[in-house]
């Protein structure tokens, strides 16, 4: 996320040579909707969503969270990285070796490895393959649960075959997105107001397009676009909307980042990651219209803790949301590679969402499933405290008291029963049934691009050794680090020096603050700097969630649990109306008011 807080702007992959994104390109849609829909029916039985039968309910314990959202409105809205950011994205900087306001840098490339392609490279630990994507996905091939995927086909950024390709429309809805964007292939959105405001436009005026809206306030400012604050105009109901300059993004070859980014909102379903409502175009614009969160980044949100770092208890809370983000993602074979506070935005309630997707890596892959949900424990578990009792899994129990837990970090969520009301083991209304556990990790897939953020990149990106996806638990170490002990471990008094650091340097801690020596122990697994021996480099998540750091973390409920800390709601009605524009540039002609009435759209100066 671009910031004036001092936020790290990332590195920026090298262009590929057009021939290799041809490579990539393929037009094997139905495959990837194969697997997004398998994907998110895995993602409900991993969360205890999904009965028996595999048939995927419909009112789930996200109904809750999500059907009086954003109607009572929100909250920190000074949060408002846009003052430093400039005001036509022509101008927005294109990250280079400068660091943002002093405190956060950004680098390109300083080797030629981003314009190889996606090397085919064998995992010396795997029997699995990563090959360059010939156009076609082998996940059709596979059945996805309990099947062993021999495959990942792997896709840079910005180049999309695991991806549907979409080409760009002009002056309408995105018809090319409707299946995809449609509540129907994203169970978790069943309940939402929004998506039922923006069918009942669709079903009223045929299209959704930026004349529908009311941009209310800009947001913040990223590398290929603005993002405003949007009311679907008359419904209350509140949107962050993406916009870029179409223009702009082909003259700095960006238009295949924004189709990556856009290509993955797409396809996903899950708590902790951005709902994609709508997409359209305009002559001029590309827009995106994504869940909206009032409550800032973490990196905004940790510099006003006391010692401008989390309590130990508040980062379990935000790490554990986003390593289900990160599992979830590496299920569908995106590989994240961005992951920084700043890239983690707090919801309206108090739960977070992960942004960003530009640099993203898809592969085509399909998870494993190691265990089905038996009702024998394995005996790490047994003896981890894990919640994994029916009553946290079945739908029955998804009542208000379990609903609002106090925490989630309790050994038993639902403990108050004693030992003696219990029923016993044998009973099966009340057996203990585990979870079914994937291994979700792609771990062949293989980039050499350059991409991440200084602080956060793992050596093997450094090194230009060629990465997969234990760099996401590399930058998920230093994550965590950052947000324990208020600084990231290899930060070096330039960007040069931090790169050395990263490579060369031992992992310290600092004094203080005092934190456990089980999330040490957790950030020294996670830093290994050799890949092959990271800590998840074979099971993904599974393997980190297993740590002793989180032990009683309810991972089924968890987007149930208390967050550490709730936004002040925001006035919506309150909000400063923006001063109509005399600057002939500033309104595009699509969206002119003549075309919606004068009270659908807000002239003002954006562009
Ligand atoms: N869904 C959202 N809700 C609230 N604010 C958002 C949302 N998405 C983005 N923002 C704000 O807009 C800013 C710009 O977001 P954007 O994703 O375009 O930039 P970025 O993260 O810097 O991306 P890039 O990597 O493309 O430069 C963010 O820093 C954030 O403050």
């Amino acid at each position: 996320m671009a910031s004036n807080f001092g936020a790290r702007a990332p590195l920026e992959p090298k262009q590929k040579p057009v021939g290799a994104r041809q490579t990539a390109e393929t037009n094997d849609s139905s495959s990837f909707l194969t697997q997004v829909s398998k994907m998110n029916e895995l993602s409900l039985a991993l969360s205890g969503k999904l009965p028996e039968s595999g048939k995927i309910t419909t009112h789930d314990v996200d109904g809750v969270r999500n059907d009086k959202k954003y109607q009572r409105g929100s909250n920190d809205l000074s949060i408002d990285k846009s003052k430093n950011a400039p005001t036509d994205i022509q101008n927005v900087s294109t990250p280079g070796n400068h660091e943002v306001n002093g405190t956060r840098s950004s680098l390109e490339s300083s080797t030629d490895q981003g314009k190889k392609t996606s090397n085919q490279t064998s995992s010396k630990n795997s029997s699995v393959s990563a090959k360059v994507s010939d156009g076609t996905s082998n996940l059709a091939k596979n059945s996805g649960s309990g099947k062993i995927s021999d495959h990942a086909d792997l896709v840079e950024s910005g180049k999309s075959s695991m991806c549907r390709g979409s080409t760009s429309t002009d002056v309408s809805d995105e018809s090319t997105f409707s299946s995809f964007s449609s509540s129907v292939n994203k169970p978790h959105k069943t309940n939402d107001v929004r998506w039922e405001a923006i069918q009942a436009v669709r079903s009223k005026d045929g299209s959704l397009g930026l004349s529908h809206f009311r941009l209310l306030k800009r947001l913040g400012c990223g590398d290929i676009g603005s993002v405003y604050l949007a009311e679907l105009s008359g419904t209350k109901c509140y949107f962050a909307m993406k916009v870029m300059d179409k223009a702009s993004l082909a003259s700095r070859k960006k238009l295949l980042r924004a189709q990556t980014e856009r290509e993955i909102l797409s396809s996903l379903d899950h708590p902790f990651l951005p709902s994609l409502y709508s997409h359209f175009e305009t002559d001029k614009f590309s827009c995106l219209v994504m869940e909206f969160c009032p409550g800032g980044d973490l990196h905004t949100l940790r510099q006003r803790q006391p010692g401008k770092h989390f309590s130990e208890q508040a980062v379990k809370f935000y790490v554990a949301e986003v390593l289900l983000a990160l599992e979830y993602l590496h299920m569908l074979g995106i590989i994240y590679r961005d992951l920084k506070p700043e890239n983690v935005l707090v919801r309206e309630d108090g739960h977070i969402m992960l942004s960003d997707f530009d640099l993203s890596l898809c592969c085509s892959f399909s998870p494993t499933l190691v265990k089905t949900s038996s009702l024998e424990l394995e005996p790490l578990r047994k003896n981890s405290g894990y919640c994994v009792q029916p009553a946290c899994i079945e739908p029955s129990c998804i009542q208000p008291s379990c609903v609002v837990p106090t925490t989630c970090f309790s050994r038993r969520i639902f403990s108050s029963k004693s030992k003696k009301d219990r029923k016993p083991k044998n009973d099966v209304g009340n057996q203990v049934r585990p979870l079914p556990e994937l291994m979700a990790e792609p771990t062949s897939a293989r980039s050499m691009s350059f991409v991440g953020t200084h602080e956060y990149l793992a050596p093997e990106i450094i090194k230009g050794e060629g990465h997969g996806s234990a760099v996401d638990w590399w930058t998920f170490g230093i994550f965590l680090y950052e947000l324990l002990f208020g600084k990231t471990p290899f930060k070096g008094s330039g960007n040069r020096a931090t790169l050395f650091n990263v490579v060369g340097q031992p992992l310290r801690f600092p004094e203080s603050p005092v934190v456990s020596f089980a999330a040490r122990d957790l950030i020294r697994g996670l830093l290994i700097k050799e890949p092959q021996n990271r800590l998840a480099y074979k099971r993904g998540a599974t393997e980190i969630k297993q740590h002793p750091f989180f032990e009683g973390v309810n991972w089924a409920l968890i987007r149930c649990a208390s967050p550490p800390e709730v936004p002040k709601p925001v006035e919506f009605e309150r909000l400063p109306v923006p001063a109509p524009s005399t600057n002939q540039k500033t309104v595009p002609a699509a969206v002119a008011p003549s075309q919606k009435g004068s009270d659908n759209y807000l002239e003002f100066d954006f562009f």
